[in-house]
């Protein structure tokens, strides 16, 4: 059974790579199943872009393996981008163009181009075939080279910081319209951001980035279910200590801690006697995740003696 039959979409393993002896990407592995919605996080300089760039075959592994759709994105690079949608937070779009130019060369490149669609998203994103992509605002460049990502159906759907351009009317009413509607055809999406609630509410996986390692990938639903916040009083003013507690936040004697309940004896949390709980409860996306960054900021020990060091192979 190859990738393409197995249910990944992407099949990433042991991929590194380094800049000029700088470590950007640190055994990564990432599997994604084919009709997900996965959320890549992580904070600035984590390696999300730097693992998109090889999923679109910008860049080529230095170790590991990289395949999308089953297929090697750098060898089989036009196979790749036929099948693959990439908008890029960057705004790449050729802005000597108007709107109706950057769609017919589009329809020139895809073979799957679906006209009517393109024009129904046309008119959803508020945009006119006239329309000079210099002289539209930010926003609405990032809606048109949206458009052009998805046209064409891709099978994956590669996002890459879609939001940052984006009102917070478009990034609801349009961005997640689209994610869900591509999901819903049974197409995959990765989405990176760092708009938390955004991921939350769109996302059905996640994985989470630091310092070019994914320390985590869990299901939106099971860190939910696995992951809660609880508020105590302590007798002491520094931060308690307690088993299966990590990310303290606090001052004086009140401080909330998560609870990973995989990590607490049968799922039961033991304070010493001089912590006192006042309440609990469910837990937010960025909670979790300013307590996992720093708590494995706390117990980071990379090994990079692996990591392969020369100049980085940019294509
Ligand atoms: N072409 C390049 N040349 C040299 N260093 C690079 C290059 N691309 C990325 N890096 C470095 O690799 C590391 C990871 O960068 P990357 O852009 O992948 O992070 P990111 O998670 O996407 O960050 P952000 O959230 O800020 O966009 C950073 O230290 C960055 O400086």
């Amino acid at each position: 059974m190859n990738e393409h039959t197995d249910g990944l979409a992407v099949n990433v393993n042991g991929l590194s790579r380094s800049f000029r002896g700088k470590v950007a990407l640190d055994h990564v592995d990432l599997h994604i199943p084919r009709g997900s919605i996965f959320g890549l996080v992580g904070l600035n300089g984590a390696g999300k872009t730097t693992l998109i760039r090889h999923l679109i075959g910008s860049f080529r592994s230095q170790t590991g393996t990289v395949r999308v759709l089953g297929m090697d994105p750098v060898v089989d690079c036009v196979n790749v981008l036929k099948r693959v949608g990439y908008l890029t937070e960057e705004d790449s779009l050729p802005t000597w163009m108007r709107v109706g130019e950057l769609i017919d060369f589009a329809r020139g490149v895809y073979q799957d181009w679906d006209d009517v669609y393109a024009t129904k998203l046309l008119d959803l994103f508020g945009l006119s075939r006239t329309d000079r992509l210099r002289s539209l605002s930010k926003g609405l460049r990032a809606r048109a080279g949206l458009l052009v990502a998805i046209a064409h159906r891709p099978e994956l759907l590669i996002l890459d910081e879609p939001s940052s351009g984006l009102d917070p009317l478009a990034r609801h009413d349009i961005l997640e319209a689209i994610i869900r509607a591509v999901s819903d055809e049974g197409r995959t999406v990765l989405f990176s951001s760092h708009l938390l609630d955004e991921v939350d509410r769109v996302c059905d996986t996640l994985a989470l980035m630091r310092v070019g390692r994914i320390i985590e990938t869990i299901s939106v639903d099971a860190m939910h279910e696995q992951y809660h916040e609880i508020t105590c009083r302590s007798d002491s003013t520094a931060a308690p200590e307690v088993s299966g507690v990590f990310g303290w936040r606090g001052e004086g004697h009140e401080w909330t801690g998560v609870v990973d309940s995989a990590q607490t004896d049968s799922n039961k949390l033991e304070l010493p006697s001089s912590v006192t709980l006042i309440s609990q409860h469910s837990i937010t996306l960025e909670r979790w995740f300013a307590a996992k960054a720093g708590h494995e900021r706390d117990n980071q020990n990379i090994e990079r003696s692996n990591v392969p060091t020369e100049v980085a192979d940019v294509r």
